[in-house]
């Protein structure tokens, strides 16, 4: 028997223009990774997106190679079970990779494998009581705030979302005040808004936004990464001036996570495993996070549907970590960012479905991720 490592490109194009204050992008490119052993296979995503934290696309190719290499090497002075738990040894060790794209796939495909052998669903092999999870409350992913029409959001929440993402610090703030004020008069009276500025803005631009949104008491869920310098002592103080959380994403992978004591200088982080380098080390890291009281939402990179799939076990997995840490800290679940697959014209598999603003995890081994017939 021996284990055999393959990857094929993809390239899937976006409905719309997919639109953030660090680009525009039409179609979303990647790898999908297969790896098959003991007579059944897993897949992974590799998914680059350097604007998030991954390596880009060239460096994922060659650590996909690499990896390919590597597993072969394994399988052919091992069982396949022993070369398996090998290569995930491997992968750990590997953390903080630089191309945690990469390794985020193969990483993936071999759990995928693991959870098939073992006929569970791969969130089991995650953490024991994650099993029980089945729904996972979602925020919707609208987009830049300049695109958004009242009959948009009424649509939206029709749909059942609560949370509705919004992209800022694309067009000058004085608009995208004007504009969100026109959503937030759209949004059910539960509704709330998650803003993200993908660190468009700089100390004074971010304290004006701040102060406007909370004058105006619109219901802000959440703000992430609102500074283009994102350092402790300035966030520090932003954080003191807002009533909602604010969170960091994209500069978390600069971060020194995995030597250094988790200290976090807002109420929030926004985890993809993408960049992060796979579901394992994502997990680690949402544990040292809550621990800590900081609060913890798992986000797509707006990956394909194997990649969707892999990362909604992984936040199952850390929402009952969660609840088994501090019940009583953390009562509610937060809307977790993995309503994407909706913005792709068409995918590598069917996509986990959304309903009522919860996405829906199955017992099925694995993944959950089934490729459409090629
Ligand atoms: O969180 C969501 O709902 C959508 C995901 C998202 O916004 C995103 C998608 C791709 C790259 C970066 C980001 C981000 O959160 O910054
Ligand atoms: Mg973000």
């Amino acid at each position: 028997m021996s284990i055999h490592l393959s990857f094929k490109s993809y390239s899937l194009p976006f409905i719309a223009a997919w639109q953030s204050a660090h680009e525009r992008q039409w179609q979303r490119a990647g790898w999908l990774v297969r790896i098959a052993a003991a007579g059944d296979c897993g897949y992974g995503d590799a998914a680059p997106l350097p604007a998030a934290g991954t390596e880009a696309p060239a460096a994922t190719v060659s650590r996909l190679h690499h990896w390919q290499q590597r597993v072969g090497q394994l399988s052919a002075v091992a069982d396949d079970l022993t070369a398996i738990y090998a290569a995930l040894a491997e992968l750990a060790a590997a953390v903080p990779s630089a191309a945690p794209a990469a390794d985020c796939a193969v990483e993936t495909a071999l759990l995928d494998l693991c959870a098939k052998l073992r006929g569970w669903p791969l969130r089991g092999w995650l953490s024991a009581q994650a099993v029980e999870i089945q729904c996972i409350p979602v925020n919707a992913a609208l987009g830049a705030v300049s695109k958004q029409t009242a009959a948009a959001v009424t649509a939206s929440a029709a749909l059942g979302f609560r949370v509705f993402k919004l992209k800022v610090g694309i067009a000058p703030l004085a608009d995208e005040l004007r504009w969100l004020h026109t959503v937030a008069a759209a949004l059910p009276s539960d509704g709330q808004l998650r803003l993200d500025a993908n660190q468009a803005w700089d100390v004074d631009t971010a304290q004006q936004a701040i102060r406007a949104l909370q004058q105006a008491d619109l219901p802000i869920e959440s703000l992430e990464e609102p500074l283009a310098q994102p350092t402790d002592a300035a966030l520090v103080a932003l954080q003191q001036q807002c009533d909602f959380a604010l969170a960091l994403d994209e500069s978390l992978a600069r971060r020194d996570w995995w030597t250094a004591p988790l200290t976090v200088p807002v109420r929030r982080v926004v985890l993809k495993p993408s960049a992060l380098g796979g579901l394992r080390p994502t997990l680690a890291l949402a544990e040292a996070a809550l621990a800590g009281g900081v609060e913890v939402v798992v986000t797509s990179v707006l990956e394909s549907a194997a990649g969707i799939w892999a990362t909604a076990q992984v936040a199952a997995a850390i929402i009952a970590e969660q609840s088994v840490l501090n019940q009583t800290v953390m009562p509610r679940t937060l809307a977790q960012g993995l309503a994407t697959s909706d913005w792709l014209a068409r995918d590598l598999g069917a996509a986990p479905l959304v309903r009522a603003g919860y996405l829906h995890l199955n017992d099925a081994p694995g993944s959950g991720f089934v490729p459409h017939p090629t």
